[in-house]
């Protein structure tokens, strides 16, 4: 692989080119400004220290078990419905702004019932949070197979709505590791009312070293029978049993894929399952001697279908232009792998066929812009 000479170029190509994002945790993404926004209005209220709180948001490289108290931290200071859709409304926004074209987002419906929170309003108020998105034109809501937005792209005839980035999103339920099985099969029934409001999969998160695979099993088999798509995060610690058994489940994509043995890759291989990269959050948490080291050259030069993303862009100060540019400055990969590596991953998202072929049409768009304005870049 040729290494690209201009950085700063390619900085700017990341920015640029039309992304696809499919492992980002809501409440993982919150901008710091907002966190301590939050943060501050609880210190005032005598909930919390702030000064003790404004110190740990603002810390920088945590190890896994710091990530895993911040985000009780996180859910203290975002538990009511508004805060919810405040921040679904932001993250929304924050990828449309960097040319993120498809946004899978993930999240873990919660029970909280001081707030008077269900799992089912809770979902309702990402689903406000993604209504009331209005710097960009948020495609979300699947209804009948057709895609529909609020301001249709999409609808030539409205200038407003011509201007604003598009970005089309679609919701991922977690389930986190420290729930039942029968908090499990909850979050599962709930994600196959909520498909018409474009839930389209599960995921299981939550801290890796917590909780047993064959707890949310059961839920898992029944979100497959039912046909929805699973991804789980699978090998973020070693665990030689769980992943084993993870791969026999044959999840539809897999997060992280950081401890897999030879024999383990030979399965994925086998199945075609697709990773899920998350750069900057394994070497902040994996302890990786060097990013250099990392499983995405192997699977790169093997052609494994693989997606770059974020995990959790506040927690890591991250974003997605900048895992590409990452991946880019340390593999060696020049502009057109880049784009390929963006395109490559339509084929991964469990949005439906119809938006995949919209997805398809704004990369051969951004392709012909590209083509008429640099006649080079065909060759
Ligand atoms: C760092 N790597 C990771 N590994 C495993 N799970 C993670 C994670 N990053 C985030 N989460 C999961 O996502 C939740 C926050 O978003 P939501 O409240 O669901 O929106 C965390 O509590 C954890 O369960
Ligand atoms: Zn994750």
């Amino acid at each position: 692989m040729e290494k690209c000479t201009n950085l700063a170029e390619m900085k700017e190509w990341c920015r640029a080119i039309p992304k696809i994002e499919l492992h980002a945790h809501l409440n993982g993404c919150i901008r710091d400004s907002t966190l301590l926004e939050l943060a501050k209005l609880l210190g005032e209220k005598g909930v919390i220290i702030f000064a003790d709180v404004e110190h740990v948001i603002r810390k920088c490289g945590r190890s896994l078990t710091e990530c895993f108290q911040l985000f009780d931290l996180f859910h203290i200071l975002a538990t009511d419905h508004e805060t919810i859709s405040r921040i679904t409304k932001e993250v929304v926004e924050d990828f449309a702004a960097e040319e993120v074209v498809y946004l899978e987002l993930r999240t873990t419906p919660k029970n909280n019932e001081a707030k008077g929170m269900t799992k089912r309003s809770y979902m309702k108020a990402v689903i406000n949070g993604l209504r009331s998105v209005d710097t960009v034109d948020a495609s979300f809501i699947n209804l009948n197979g057709k895609t529909e937005s609020f301001c249709e792209p999409m609808q030539k005839s409205c200038t407003t709505c011509m201007e604003k980035k598009k970005i089309y999103v679609r919701l991922l339920l977690s389930i986190d590791r420290r729930e039942t099985t029968a908090a499990a099969m909850e979050t599962v029934c709930l994600a196959l009312e909520m498909r018409e409001f474009g839930v389209v999969g599960i995921d299981l998160s939550g801290n890796p070293v917590v909780g047993e695979w064959n707890t949310f099993l059961p839920a898992l088999k029944y979100a497959k029978e039912q046909g929805l798509p699973v991804t789980l995060h699978c090998g973020e610690v070693s665990n030689k049993m769980e992943i084993q058994a993870m791969l026999n489940f044959s999840p539809d994509r897999i997060g992280h894929a950081c401890f897999l043995d030879e024999d383990d890759w030979e399965k994925a291989r086998l199945s075609q399952i697709p990773v899920e990269i998350c750069l900057t959050s394994n070497l902040r948490t994996q302890r990786l001697s060097s990013i250099h080291v990392h499983h995405f050259a192997n699977l790169y030069n093997a052609n494994h279908p693989l997606v770059l993303c974020t995990d959790d862009t506040g927690l890591f100060s991250t974003s997605l232009s900048n895992e590409y540019y990452l991946a880019a400055e340390t593999f060696g990969l020049d502009k057109k792998d880049m784009l390929q590596l963006g395109a490559n991953a339509i084929e991964f998202v469990f949005a439906d066929s119809e938006v995949k072929k919209a997805i398809r049409e704004i990369f051969r768009a951004f392709e012909r812009r590209l083509a008429d304005e640099f006649p080079s870049w065909k060759s």
